[in-house]
């Protein structure tokens, strides 16, 4: 397994702000990483650095390339769709189809043809005449259809129904991927791509806090569902984060061993926005904790 990214000390200032805070990020071929991160976190920022967009400092290598110093050469070999792409709006469905196989000579007509298929947009149709959403289904079409060793998606369903999501992250996991591409995805939808990665980072602040393979975050995390009479061991087992629900409560643990938990209560499996928001919003939990401490 080969690296496809490769960025060591990576740092970026907007004046005297720290956007991206001492970077180190390595990702193999063949995964599927999720970057999750709030809002302002540096996803955007990291993304474009990484792709030689905006500039920051540090090492970073993109399918052997620097994309500071080589990035066409490394374009050639990505597809990267932002979440502010546009697209002309005088231009034709059809034109835009003619205009991208012009330019990109790995693109396959016939397979955007087919994934336009799955949606109502008409080959006729001006881009001004299509809804937000329908833009960005045909961007996703033009982008799939990309014959790419890397796929960068910022946000891609950003605005789209939960319909047409589904049958995006379908297509892209049955269609798209084919255990050699490498797909970085960031997106506030955390639930909706948690089956279909292969590795989590987190980035809080211009930080990653978090960067596991899927087998490990499963390892680390749990989640311990508990009623009154064992909240106190619980809590003294040190969890990252509790919540009450209408059952008792919940309680997320990293790096305890199963078998303290197991006499407590029932454990299931933490998912990554329960452990994201524990990671990236301990006020949060922290204050859940205090309402809770009273009863
Ligand atoms: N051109 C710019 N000038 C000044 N500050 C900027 C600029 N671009 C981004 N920033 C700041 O950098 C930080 C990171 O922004 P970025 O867009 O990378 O975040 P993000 O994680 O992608 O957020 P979101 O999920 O909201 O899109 C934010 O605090 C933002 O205000």
């Amino acid at each position: 397994m080969s690296a496809v990214i490769q960025a060591a000390n990576i740092n970026k200032r907007y004046g005297r702000h720290k956007v991206l805070d001492n970077i180190n990020l390595e990702i193999n071929s063949g995964k599927i990483v999720g970057l999750i991160g709030p809002n302002g976190a540096g996803k955007t920022t990291l993304l474009q650095s990484l792709l030689g967009l905006g500039v920051a400092s540090g090492d970073i290598n993109v399918l052997g390339e620097d994309p500071r110093r080589a990035r066409s050469k490394m374009l050639e070999q990505v597809c990267f769709i932002a979440d502010t792409a546009t697209l002309p709006r005088w231009m034709k469905v059809s034109q835009a189809i003619e205009y991208v196989a012009g330019i990109h000579p790995r693109f396959d007509q016939a397979l955007a043809e087919r994934l336009l298929t799955k949606t109502q947009i008409k080959r006729t149709s001006k881009i001004r005449e299509l809804s937000k959403g329908m833009v960005t289904q045909l961007h996703l079409a033009l982008v799939m259809a990309v014959d790419a060793k890397l796929l960068v998606l910022d946000e891609p369903t950003l605005g789209l129904d939960i319909i047409y999501r589904r049958t995006f992250y379908d297509a892209l996991l049955n269609d798209y991927y084919d255990g050699d591409r490498t797909i970085l995805i960031t997106t506030h939808q955390v639930e909706e791509i948690e089956h279909l990665l292969t590795d989590v980072v987190f980035i809080n602040d211009g930080k990653i806090v978090l960067n596991e393979s899927i087998e490990s975050f499963e390892n680390q995390f749990v989640k311990l569902k508990t009623g009154p009479e064992s909240v106190a061991q619980a809590r003294a087992l040190k969890p990252v984060s509790e919540s009450r629900t209408l059952s008792g409560h919940e309680f997320i643990f990293e790096n305890v061993p199963r078998e303290r938990l197991a006499s407590l209560g029932e454990l299931a499996l933490a998912s990554l926005a329960e452990v994201f928001v524990a990671k990236v919003a301990p006020t949060v939990s922290a204050g859940a904790h205090e309402e809770s401490g009273h009863e």
